[in-house]
């Protein structure tokens, strides 16, 4: 067996324990078979040694240094629209609708394939620096997100976003049967590390003939579902003037609500929606920056949490965060889940943390989430030596309102090192940032020239 060890490190364990052990991966396989002397059952733990998984001196064919450190699951970022790091900073201070339609839009429509292979590098190189290995992404030409994806190593479930408001019949049929197209071609690419969901942008800028078509494909294909739902009230009462329903009804009405498929947002939700998506197993994806930043609103995640609901983080697009930190996510989430609960025991660190972890993995149902024999060797450690996490009388409490991604030291997914002392091994770092200012640059001059 090929071995990576993480050694000398703490473990943040599934349970919220803390302990003192060393991660013993298989490379091959991609994944954890010993977090100390706990192994994995007969089967999987076939070719380890009992003093190869026990021993924390025991040779291993590669070694991670965590002295000092916090071994957590990889983070999951489990909505974003990772290209738009082209377009972090271009449009601010303004609410979701005219932001989308006389900024972003306008912009995204010059994009070419090239720029979003060059966006989606860069947002995934920061990915990576941030500690995360897993992310979720609506966009379009999701075959260059992909390669990006490939390349750098890290997992991902893909989709092509479909808008068919203001287009004619035929462009509309289209952009559907593109989102199932690339669902189709794309699940299970880069040695299965990507997955696919057709990807409704949302429930208003899809017309209802379009969403039953595409759902109902969705369903014969058996790829999930992922839209933005209920993330402004601008995007909730259209829905229930024309339907007399409210969105999570609709979506039901839809069969788009179903136990693989995750919503983003989720910020409007009355209590009849709440127990619809906690009956129906349906995640939410709480983008706790992006509702601030453009005002739309407080998601009642304590609500959500207690009614059983799961619920993930996303850090949503960089142009509306603005950056890709899902540390960041977490003390948001847990800052702005109080204001919205006015109860400061309302989303506690330990909480934030589930949701950018084991959350995010069952929210996408992609493998990680969870440091444990067994499961998908997907890992960051975390340096706790900094001044700014210094004392450490709760490692937990420090990566949920503490901690930075710029505080993680080395980065691991699906058993291979990815970043070794924020060194990022699969990506050029300095030529992606360059080719990325380039392409920005010029993208602006393009939209500026209306050519
Ligand atoms: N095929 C579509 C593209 C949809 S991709 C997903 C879209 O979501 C947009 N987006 C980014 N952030 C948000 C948000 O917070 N709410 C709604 N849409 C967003 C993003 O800019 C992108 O246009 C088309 O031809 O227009
Ligand atoms: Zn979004």
């Amino acid at each position: 067996m090929n071995t990576l060890r993480v050694t000398g490190g703490r473990v943040l364990r599934p349970d919220g324990r803390v302990t003192e052990s060393d991660v013993l991966v298989d490379r091959g396989a991609g994944t954890i078979v010993a977090v100390g002397g706990e192994t994995a059952g007969a089967n999987e733990t076939a070719g380890v040694k009992a003093s190869e998984s026990t021993d924390r001196t025991a040779e291993a064919d590669e070694t991670l240094d965590a002295d000092g450190g916090l071994v957590i699951p990889g983070l999951v970022n489990a909505h974003t629209h990772v290209a738009m790091t082209l377009l972090r900073g271009y449009a601010d201070d303004k609410p979701l609708d005219p932001w989308l339609r006389e900024d972003i839009w306008p912009a995204e429509a010059k994009l070419t394939p090239e720029d979003i292979e060059v966006g989606a590098e860069l947002g995934v190189l920061e990915m990576i620096r941030s500690g995360t290995t897993a992310f979720a992404d609506m966009y379009f030409a999701m075959d260059r997100v992909a390669d990006a994806v490939d390349r750098a190593g890290v997992r991902a479930r893909l989709g092509h976003g479909v808008v068919t408001v203001g287009k004619d019949a035929e462009d509309a049929r289209a952009d559907v049967e593109e989102s199932l197209e690339v669902a189709r071609q794309l699940d299970g690419a880069a040695d299965g590390r990507i997955r696919s969901a057709f990807m409704p942008h949302s429930l208003t800028t899809v017309s209802e003939e379009y969403l039953r078509e595409g759902v109902a494909e969705a369903r014969e294909t058996g790829v999930p579902i992922h839209l933005h739902a209920n993330e402004t009230t601008d995007e909730v009462d259209p829905i229930v003037d024309e339907r007399g329903e409210r969105p999570i009804a609709y979506a039901e009405d839809l069969d788009a609500l179903g136990p693989n498929d995750f919503f983003a947002h989720g910020v409007h939700v009355d209590d009849s929606e709440i127990d619809r998506l906690a009956d129906a197993g349906t995640a939410v994806v709480h983008c706790p920056a992006s509702n601030m930043k453009l005002a739309s609103g407080m998601a009642p995640v304590q609500r959500l949490r207690e009614a059983g609901v799961t619920v993930a983080l996303g850090t949503d697009g960089a142009a509306s965060n603005n950056d890709l930190d899902v540390f960041d996510e977490m003390r948001d989430a847990a800052m702005l889940g109080k204001l919205a609960a006015d109860d400061a025991a309302a989303v506690p660190a330990e909480a934030v943390v589930e949701m950018a972890t084991a959350g995010g993995a069952d929210a996408l149902g992609l493998p990680g989430g969870r440091i444990e024999p067994g499961a998908a060797a997907d890992l960051a450690v975390v340096g706790l030596d900094a001044p700014h996490l210094t004392p450490v009388h709760d490692p937990i409490s420090h990566l949920a309102y503490a901690a930075h991604g710029s505080d993680v030291r080395h980065t691991v997914c699906d058993g291979e090192v990815l970043m070794r002392d924020r060194e990022v091994l699969t990506l050029d770092a300095d030529a992606v940032r360059e080719r990325a200012s380039a392409a920005a640059a010029d993208l602006v001059e393009r939209v500026g020239d209306g050519g």
